[in-house]
């Protein structure tokens, strides 16, 4: 089966990055890997980036996904959304959008899903340079691990995931994707075993935005980010504007929300990015360029 990349649909949009505010930019999971017959010091990057989700698009993406006016404490509504999503086997299952939900998301993205792809396209100039050559694209390649894992079904892949996490579900760590651990795979004849971030291959990257008009402090259900080697880690707050952008190979889980929330879900959609490395030039990377300034916690930059 052919490897096929979809190009990010955009559409113009008068945001430039100057408006976001990076409020993290870390580097975990430090360790050796083999690059290219030699090693280089590997890390998985997060970068959490505030009002990159403007709250018109974050409206229309809420109202898209459960319906306009829809009462949120009833829980998400069933006509699009299903409890089938699981962090691993034997967990009890938790609400994702149904694949059809998903397929209609793909198949025709709304203006604000366009909005979104438009303004992080903009963090990766390099894309806009070549049109031939694309260094952003979505990828759905076969053989990509994913964490919507049906009871018996064989791991599948999704380019989007919705999750609407509710007090008393269960999350487990996971990797969004991992190349070094593909199976055999179209992917893999193509690009080779390799550790996320090799240079000249692409990288694997998930774009996390929360959809909810507000979510209080107390109401729990960070997304927590860990170190594998050491077990120490970062949480991330649901915030309305954030977008989370995660190398797919850090090890994450959503957290609960708290009995406080009640039965209203805590809703996040994540799309599954490839970055791809064009030919002749280093691997630059929007993320790699951000990451180049780690700043300490309690501080914002706009890239
Ligand atoms: O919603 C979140 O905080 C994270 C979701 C997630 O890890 C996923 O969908 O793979
Ligand atoms: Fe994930």
């Amino acid at each position: 089966m052919a490897l096929e990349f979809e190009l990010l649909r955009t559409r113009p949009t008068g945001w430039s990055p100057a408006d976001a505010r990076v409020v993290l930019n870390a580097r975990m999971d430090a360790r050796i890997v083999p690059d290219s017959g030699c090693a280089r010091l590997h890390y998985a990057h997060l970068v959490v980036l505030d009002d990159f989700v403007g709250d018109i698009e974050r409206g229309a993406l809420l109202d898209l996904l459960t319906a306009p006016g829809w009462d949120h404490g009833q829980g998400p509504p069933p006509s699009k959304w299903e409890r089938a999503t699981a962090d691993g086997a034997g967990l009890p299952a938790t609400w994702g959008l149904t694949d059809e939900a998903l397929a209609a998301l793909a198949a025709d993205p709304p203006p604000a899903m366009l909005e979104v792809h438009a303004r992080l396209a903009a963090l990766f100039p390099d894309a806009e340079e070549r049109e031939a050559a694309p260094a952003v694209s979505l990828s759905d390649p076969e053989g990509m691990t994913d964490r919507k894992v049906m009871a018996d079904a064989p791991v599948r892949c999704a380019a989007f995931v919705g999750n609407a996490a509710v007090a008393g579900d269960a999350f487990a760590y996971h990797v969004d994707a991992d190349p070094a651990a593909f199976p055999d795979s179209p992917w893999r004849a193509r690009f080779g075993d390799y550790a996320n971030g090799a240079r000249g291959r692409p990288l694997l990257v998930s774009l996390l935005v929360y959809l909810d008009a507000a979510w209080p402090r107390d109401w729990g259900a960070e997304t927590l980010f860990l170190d594998g080697r050491t077990d120490v880690g970062i949480a991330v707050r649901p915030k309305p504007g954030r977008a989370v952008l995660m190398d797919q190979d850090l090890l994450h889980r959503v957290s609960a929300p708290s009995p406080a929330a009640g039965s209203r879900p805590r809703y996040s959609l994540v799309r599954k990015l490839a970055l791809l490395p064009r030919a002749n030039l280093l691997h630059q990377t929007a993320l790699l360029r951000l990451s180049e300034l780690p700043i300490p916690l309690g501080y914002s930059w706009s890239p």
